[in-house]
């Protein structure tokens, strides 16, 4: 089951301070969307409202045509795990696995049983006893296990070490192809990650930046190089994000709509195109003043 994902207008207040101001867009679901923004910018509080672990203060929210806040129908379709945790520390593993499957009507006991294998996790020891990274990775083991059709992993895996996280990374990849649902993953990861994601939000200081296709987010970035004066004619129109300069060689890190004519006029005087990751494009559009370049 895939359920969609409306947002309207949407405004979270904590006291006089805004979070999320006027925060509209529509996600079909059944894709992995990625959610990124630098620090503050709003993830978690959008990602908490979305989860019903927060009352928004304007504007609207549906999962599924339906407002989520106190609805049990969509609570028990929606599967929130974050970094720090919201198990209760106190039980062992086996017993937080046995709650875990006591919440989601999707749950897959056969599924868990092989992440904690991939994972190493000790059953019997109590959570707060494990370390960060056994945190993390039983956090991802209940969000893949739920197998419930909204899973949001809010920088979930950001204590697994590396070859873990890839095995979450490849784990989620091959479970969504098996049993397709909508996964949102917020991170600060995104030269990891965004390779898995097929649409992109970016918030920055609490408003909607982009909501693009991850293709065409990076479509309409690229790096051109070669003689300054040449570079500095097919960019002129662009946006420049970046650029650098080697004596009389240039590369400018442009976006904005590049015109097939642009791209061939650039070929003729030699010039070359290289792509733009998205970490770069993510790192240029949400720069403020004062950042170092
Ligand atoms: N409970 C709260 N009370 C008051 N302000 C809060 C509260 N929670 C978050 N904020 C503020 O709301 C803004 C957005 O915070 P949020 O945690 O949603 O950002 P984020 O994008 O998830 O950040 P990060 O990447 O650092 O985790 C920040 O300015 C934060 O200080």
């Amino acid at each position: 089951m895939t359920l969609g994902i409306e947002v309207n207008g949407l405004r979270l207040d904590y006291g006089k301070f805004a979070a999320l101001r006027d925060v509209s867009f529509k996600l079909q679901g059944g894709k992995i969307y990625g959610l990124l923004g630098r620090n503050g910018s709003g993830k978690t509080s959008l990602l908490s409202i979305l989860a019903s672990f927060r009352k928004h203060t304007g504007g609207s929210v549906a999962i599924g045509g339906e407002a989520p806040f106190e609805n049990a129908r969509i609570v028990e379709q929606v599967c929130f795990i974050q970094e720090s945790g919201h198990m209760t520390d106190g039980v062992k593993v086996r017993d937080a696995l046995k709650l875990a499957a006591s919440c989601w009507p999707n749950w897959d006991d056969d599924y868990a049983d092989k992440l904690i294998r991939l994972f190493n996790l000790p059953v019997k020891k109590r959570v707060m006893a494990l370390s960060r990274g056994m945190k993390s990775a039983l956090g991802v083991t209940l969000g893949l296990a739920s197998r419930a059709p909204v899973t949001i992993f809010d920088e979930a895996y950001l204590g697994m070490d590396a070859p873990s996280r890839y095995a979450f990374y490849e784990e989620l990849l091959n479970d969504y192809m098996e049993n397709p649902r909508t996964f949102i993953l917020s991170t600060h990861l995104i030269e990891e990650v965004g390779s898995l994601f097929e649409e992109v939000l970016v918030l920055d200081e609490g408003k909607l930046l982009f909501h693009e296709e991850t293709e065409a987010l990076r479509s309409r970035g690229a790096a051109i190089t070669g003689p300054a004066e040449a570079v500095d004619r097919i960019a002129e129109g662009l946006t420049v994000l970046g650029e650098q300069k080697l004596g009389r060689t240039k590369s400018v890190t442009v976006f904005g709509a590049l015109t097939e004519e642009k791209r061939k006029a650039a070929q003729s005087e030699g010039l070359e195109f290289g792509p733009v990751s998205l970490q770069d494009l993510f790192v240029h559009l949400t720069k403020k003043r004062g950042d170092k370049q």
